[in-house]
């Protein structure tokens, strides 16, 4: 998506052939960042520390350190080592596990001097591919907010809830969530969306409104906790969150404070959907809330907060007493009766193993 008036996507190989930029969402909104990435201890970094985040970015970022690793030592020990270190970075998008076996099992039958082209080929065709499913499901996500719209009056906004970011930020582009707003703004459908600040890292406040303002979308910041204040009063139409692990049942884990959104809008009727691109599902589980690995970040993502000072300066503040000690469970569970459709690149799924299945039988197949 742009930037000003240049497009970006939120990864590609450098310049100089091989060193692979990313944005570094950390000082997102107040300043934009470019960093490279030249080893995997760096892209490990880039990882777990969030620089890059969003669980289809997560993957292809990986895919990328499996090059740059490839690059330094093509062997069979660095292959498998790699896959470690990387996939010990963050439990619970499944993208990352993903892309990494994919990386392992194209590259190990390859001759060692052909490995390294061949991962950066591999990495590159991954972030194509990205693109291409988030078209997907902005196509098909798009259908459901044309319907509402229909539903009208001329002019009225569909007024969509959206919590984290899952946009093209936490993609290589267009994002899942935020692919069918894009597209509905192409065809000048007319949408508002409620931005959730999303606790505690703020991606809501941070990274989705600096994209809606960005490409000109209506939007509004609200706290975590008006979301069902807002449904009990009509004010939100639909919801449309991400997934970093939808499991073969359609039980869908998230961004903590998600599984609050779902209870709410099922209390309150309102439509609450998840986009998705089929590699964020886990065709190995049928039990979220039993087996998905919910990653539990430091206490201070919920004791220090970031911001921007009256000086300028990006800076780091203390909001709760020092003595107080904080849990940080990043990511929750909707069980998937709470979840009205699973918007995917082939369609919109049913939120069960049968739903599924109808649009992915190969998967289940092989799984
Ligand atoms: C298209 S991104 C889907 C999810 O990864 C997103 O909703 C989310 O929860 C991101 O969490 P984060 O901790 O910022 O990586």
């Amino acid at each position: 998506m742009n930037v000003g008036d240049r497009h970006f996507r939120t990864i590609w190989v450098n310049e100089d052939g091989w060193g692979v930029d990313i944005i570094d969402q950390r000082w997102l909104p107040h300043e934009f960042r470019v960093e490279t990435l030249r080893d995997v201890k760096a892209t490990a970094t880039a990882i777990r520390d969030m620089w890059v985040r969003g669980a289809p970015l997560i993957g292809v970022t990986a895919a990328y350190g499996m090059a740059l690793a490839m690059r330094a030592d093509p062997s069979d020990t660095a292959l498998d080592a790699t896959w470690e270190r990387l996939h010990a970075t963050r439990p619970t998008a499944i993208n990352l596990k993903w892309a990494l076996d994919g990386m392992r099992s194209f590259l190990r039958p390859l001759p060692e001097a052909e490995r390294a082209a061949a991962a950066y080929r591999r990495a590159g065709e991954l972030a194509d591919e990205d693109v291409e499913l988030n078209r997907g499901i902005g196509r098909n996500g798009l259908a459901v907010i044309r319907e509402i719209a229909g539903r009208k009056k001329p002019g009225e906004p569909v007024n969509i809830l959206t919590h984290c970011n899952a946009g093209w930020l936490a993609t290589v582009d267009y994002g899942t969530a935020t692919s069918p707003i894009y597209l509905a703004g192409e065809e000048n459908i007319p949408v508002h969306v409620y931005v959730d600040e999303t606790r505690p890292r703020n991606q809501g406040a941070q990274l989705t409104a600096w994209e809606m303002a960005g490409h000109g979308v209506p939007h509004t910041l609200i706290v975590d906790n008006a979301g069902g204040h807002l449904m009990q009063r009509g004010a939100i139409d639909m919801v449309i969150v991400g997934t970093d692990r939808t499991t073969a049942n359609g039980d869908v884990c998230n961004k903590i404070g998600t599984y609050l959104k779902a209870l709410a809008a099922h209390d309150n009727g309102v439509p609450f959907y998840v986009a998705l691109p089929s590699p964020t599902i886990d065709w190995t589980i049928s039990d979220g809330l039993r087996d998905v690995p919910i990653e539990e970040r430091a206490d201070e993502e919920v004791s220090l907060v970031w911001g921007r000072d009256a000086d300028g300066e990006v800076r780091q503040v203390r909001i709760s007493p020092e003595a107080t000690p904080a849990a940080n469970p990043a990511f929750d569970v909707t069980p998937a009766r709470l979840v009205t459709g699973l918007i995917t690149e082939r369609g919109i799924a049913a939120a069960s193993t049968d739903g599924l299945k109808a649009l992915f039988p190969e998967k289940v197949a092989a799984a």
